[in-house]
């Protein structure tokens, strides 16, 4: 049995997973979004260069993606501090920090904002979409790419002593490309090795969730210790997400806060309300799914900080879980989806 067996990693050491309390699995504390930049509408180009103006709040919620500085969450440390010192107050105790390599991971800051918040901060191993691969992580064998994470949970990554908890958020596109199938297999070795939690991103298109957990099961991965994430944005109907749920992930409604018109990446999507998210929880949970959810913000942008009148990281705490108590969602529930299923998720077999 190794040192990790029944204990969660976090950035500062392994804890007790009595310890995480209420959990939210999908967050980013520092990273950059430029790889998925998005031009702004034909005439919006000057709104898109100034945008931190209360005037223009309203436009950068609608389109995020198509202003560079909102995507250098990176540039917010001290922004993000007061938010995670804020977050505990509301009663928040844990953050999964999901960036992977490719959208610019930085474990000695995760360390630092840890220590100053008490925030318990678990780091996330591997690697995020294609379009964010090196030529050299493309040239990789599913062997090399395994050791790599392996070794990012039991060493340390990026050049530092400071541990992953977590693989993923493995990054995915639509369709699933042959270098990120190679490391969905590398992850599902890894995970067969660690006993370890895994936390996917799907790709846009209501058949990617299952595709993927395909080609984990194939490689020997644990769906039962897989989170599949953004399910929001993925699938809509109820009957496919059912078909999904039998598969045995966890299933994380992670976009909470994000309300928008027109989702850039699919204009197919209608991207849901938070009400809509909460109705999709209830009806989850009528189905007897409620030891299988997980929920997050997934904040990935300046403008969702409070700092820049956004909802912040405690918005769920604050906000959401009285919605939820509102239509029928029971306290016990609520506390299996904020506390325990996160930490049967985070704990190594
Ligand atoms: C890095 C953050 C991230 O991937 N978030 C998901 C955004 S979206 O695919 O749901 O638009």
């Amino acid at each position: 049995m190794s040192e990790l067996s029944g204990k969660v990693q976090t950035v500062l050491g392994l804890v007790d997973p009595d310890q995480l309390g209420r959990t939210m699995t999908h967050e980013h504390l520092t990273m950059t979004f430029e790889c998925c930049y998005f031009p702004p509408p034909p005439g919006d180009e000057e709104v898109a260069e100034n945008p931190f103006q209360m005037q223009h709040m309203h436009w950068l919620r609608q389109n995020p993606y198509s202003c560079h500085e909102n995507l250098l969450l990176q540039q917010e440390t001290g922004a993000v501090r007061d938010e995670l010192l804020a977050y505990r107050k509301a009663g928040g105790g844990t953050i999964v920090e999901n960036t992977t390599t490719g959208i610019d991971r930085d474990l000695p800051t995760l360390k630092q904002l840890a220590k100053d918040t008490g925030v318990h901060v678990i780091a996330g191993a591997g690697y995020y979409v294609d379009s964010t691969h090196t030529e050299a992580t493309k040239r990789m064998s599913v062997e090399k790419l395994t050791d790599i994470i392996i070794s990012e949970v039991l060493h340390g990554a990026d050049g530092t002593d400071i541990r992953c908890g977590v693989i993923g958020e493995i990054g995915t596109s639509w369709p699933i490309t042959e270098s990120e199938t190679k490391v969905l297999r590398a992850t599902a070795h890894a995970q067969t090795q660690l006993g370890c939690p895994v936390i996917i991103h799907p790709g846009r298109n209501p058949t990617a969730p299952a595709e993927i957990v395909r080609i984990l099961q194939e490689a020997g991965g644990d769906i039962s210790k897989t989170v599949m994430s953004h399910l929001d944005r993925t699938i809509f109907d109820d009957g496919e997400l059912l078909e999904f749920a039998k598969l045995g992930s966890y299933l994380e409604y992670d976009l909470f806060g994000t309300e928008m018109l027109n989702y850039p990446y699919n204009l197919e999507v209608d991207m849901p309300s938070d009400s809509q998210r909460v109705k999709a929880l209830a009806f989850l949970v009528k189905e007897g799914y409620d030891d299988k959810i997980v929920v997050a913000h997934d904040i990935h942008t300046k403008n969702r900080l409070t700092k820049y009148g956004g909802h912040g990281y405690s918005h769920i705490l604050k906000n959401i879980v009285p919605k939820m108590l509102m239509r029928g969602i029971s306290q016990n529930q609520v506390d299996k989806i904020l506390i325990d299923n996160p930490k049967c998720w985070l704990t190594f077999k």
